[in-house]
């Protein structure tokens, strides 16, 4: 099976393409069966999904903050990058939850990261990469995650639909990913409350705070938004609440201030 379709951007199709071999590669020191085992033992998940939804609904802003070495847009974001201290700065900060890059070849990420970042604190963290298999599913249950991504642009509906089933099924919340109007009709005919729109564009990763404040508008109020990428100021933020928004991804802006947890509450204070 692969997950390659029409609406696939161009830095997608890499990613996702390298991500079918490196499953490949896994498969043969992890069978399946091996990670679904690991994943059954693992204790209780943290409670995502919970968490945001308690801010959220109460209208206080919720930040899942973001640990991330590098991206394939802005290359090397904080160096040295020692995730379990950032972890802890961040959950003095008032973060809401985590999130932490785990692909190697895109981002520098590793799954290592998240562990050491979630052993750090007690919030709950959201494994970020790039899921396309029910392998991965598995896996991120079996390191330890409470949440995974899955992102519209790269997956078919049918796709979305199994793979959450899956993450359902082994106690994981799922935060899905859309960044227009195609992409968030997919994603509404999942269960899942969160909901991401993610303000940068994966073609020419340009970023509009527009892309929150339009597709918004469409989803009801059963659901959690989550504005993603590109908020860097208090203004972008007030922004954000004085539209109802009050769910924030946020990554850039935090892993290049030397203390990520105080970056945090100066753009929230
Ligand atoms: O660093 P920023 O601009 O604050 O963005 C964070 C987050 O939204 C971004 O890292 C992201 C959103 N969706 C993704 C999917 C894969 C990798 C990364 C991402």
């Amino acid at each position: 099976m692969n997950t390659q379709n029409d609406k696939t951007p161009t830095i997608l199709r890499k990613i996702v393409d390298r991500k079918w071999q490196e499953i490949e590669q896994r498969q043969r020191t992890s069978s399946l069966a091996d990670l679904k085992a690991r994943a059954g033992d693992q204790p209780g998940t943290r409670g995502f999904a919970k968490a945001l939804r308690q801010r959220i609904e109460a209208s206080k802003p919720a930040v899942i903050a973001e640990i991330k070495k590098a991206s394939p847009s802005k290359g090397i974001l904080r160096d040295p990058f020692e995730p379990a201290q950032v972890a802890e700065s961040y959950e003095k900060g008032g973060a809401t939850c985590l999130s932490v890059l785990t692909d190697h070849d895109f981002f520098q990420g590793h799954e290592d990261f998240m562990v050491a970042a979630r052993n750090a604190c007690s919030l709950p963290v959201i494994r970020k990469d790039f899921m396309v298999s029910p392998y991965q599913i598995y896996e991120s249950r079996s390191i330890g995650a409470d949440c995974i991504l899955l992102i519209a642009a790269c997956l078919t509906r049918g796709q979305m639909q199994e793979l959450e089933g899956i993450a359902y099924e082994t106690g994981l919340d799922v935060l899905v990913e859309v960044h227009n109007s195609e992409e968030l009709d997919d994603a509404l005919t999942l269960s899942t409350p969160l909901v991401g729109i993610n303000n940068r564009d994966l073609h020419s990763f340009e970023v509009s705070l527009e892309t929150t404040f339009n597709l918004h508008q469409l989803i009801g109020p059963e659901r959690l938004v989550i504005t993603e990428s590109g908020i860097m100021t208090r203004t972008d933020v007030e922004t954000m609440t004085g539209r109802g928004i009050y769910g924030f991804l946020i990554g850039e802006s935090f892993m290049r201030a030397p203390d990520p947890g105080a970056k945090l509450q100066e753009l929230f204070a």
